[in-house]
């Protein structure tokens, strides 16, 4: 159960939002309330603006058009109100970081090296953080000799170090295996229900935390909608924002979107690809 229906002020807003590069204009008219504890699903092809959308939260990314705020504050970089999960890409070999450094840096990383806890706090912290992803097997190695999915689980204790308000993931399942997906997304359940965080979930296969989400945002074709997933996991729902006919199926409990070929926004004829996009 989340705690939307306590919400007094949303964690984040986008007021008549629009992002567009050039004459493309990825999506507009964004107006989205995220209340604490709320939990998001961003949906969509390839190159859709999903993870522009949370460079924007981040204050890295200017909007063309309305405002976005972030804890009642114009969004800004470096804000604590955040983890951040980013796209993987993989560290360099001779990155000079174990991953207990890495996890740590998500505690103290915001204050130039000045500890927020005292030594001992600080390292019993690190600790659960990385018993909790599950990563303490390989926390005193150096992260560039890890692989992709161990990597990214000392990424994730690394977001969830502070107990943020929003939580950003941008394909954090990806390199995962079947089982360490579930985990993950348990993980984040677990930590939307203790802490009351919402979560903004940038992926391309619902399926792992379709029991989690209120809400999908789907991002196609310059536009997008908005709803519960029963509402926008729709067939017509869909087949209206592609301009084309997509099929959404429901399959041994997974939810699968296939099309014909379909044409995303700037983009190559693609498949939407089962949600799995
Ligand atoms: N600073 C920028 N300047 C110009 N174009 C940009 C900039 N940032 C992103 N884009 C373009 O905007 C589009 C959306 O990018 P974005 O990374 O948000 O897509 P995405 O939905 O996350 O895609 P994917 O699923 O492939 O990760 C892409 O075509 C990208 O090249």
């Amino acid at each position: 159960m989340s705690a939307r229906s306590h919400a007094v002020q949303p964690v984040a807003s986008f007021h008549d939002a629009a992002l567009s590069f050039g004459h493309r204009s990825l999506w507009q008219g964004l107006n989205l309330d995220i209340q604490p504890g709320e939990y998001i699903a961003v949906l969509g092809g390839n190159g859709t603006g999903k993870t522009s959308l949370l460079r924007v939260l981040l204050g890295l990314q200017r909007l063309s058009h309305g405002s976005v705020q972030v804890a009642g504050h114009p969004a800004r970089r470096g804000s604590t109100d955040i983890g951040y999960v980013p796209q993987q890409r993989a560290f360099d070999d001779r990155t000079p970081l174990r991953g207990r450094d890495l996890v740590g840096m998500g505690l103290d990383g915001h204050r130039w090296g000045l500890r927020a806890l005292g030594r001992r706090a600080h390292r019993a912290k690190v600790e659960s953080l990385l018993e909790r992803v599950g990563a303490l097997d390989y926390a005193d190695a150096p992260v560039g000799e890890l692989s992709g999915g161990e990597q990214q689980r000392l990424r994730v204790a690394q977001a969830l170090a502070t107990d943020p308000g929003l939580l950003l993931f941008d394909e954090a399942l990806l390199s995962l295996d079947l089982r360490r997906q579930q985990q993950l997304a348990s993980l984040v359940a677990e930590q939307r229900d203790r802490t009351g965080a919402a979560v903004l979930f940038v992926t391309h296969d619902v399926n792992p935390i379709i029991d989690d989400v209120d809400r999908v945002l789907y991002l196609a074709n310059g536009s997008f909608r908005i709803g519960a997933p029963s509402e926008v996991l729709r067939s017509e729902v869909l087949s209206d924002l592609y301009g084309t006919r997509v099929e959404v199926m429901n399959a041994a409990g997974r939810v699968l979107v296939v099309g014909t070929e379909v044409l995303d926004h700037c983009h190559a004829p693609e498949r939407p690809e089962g949600v799995v996009l």
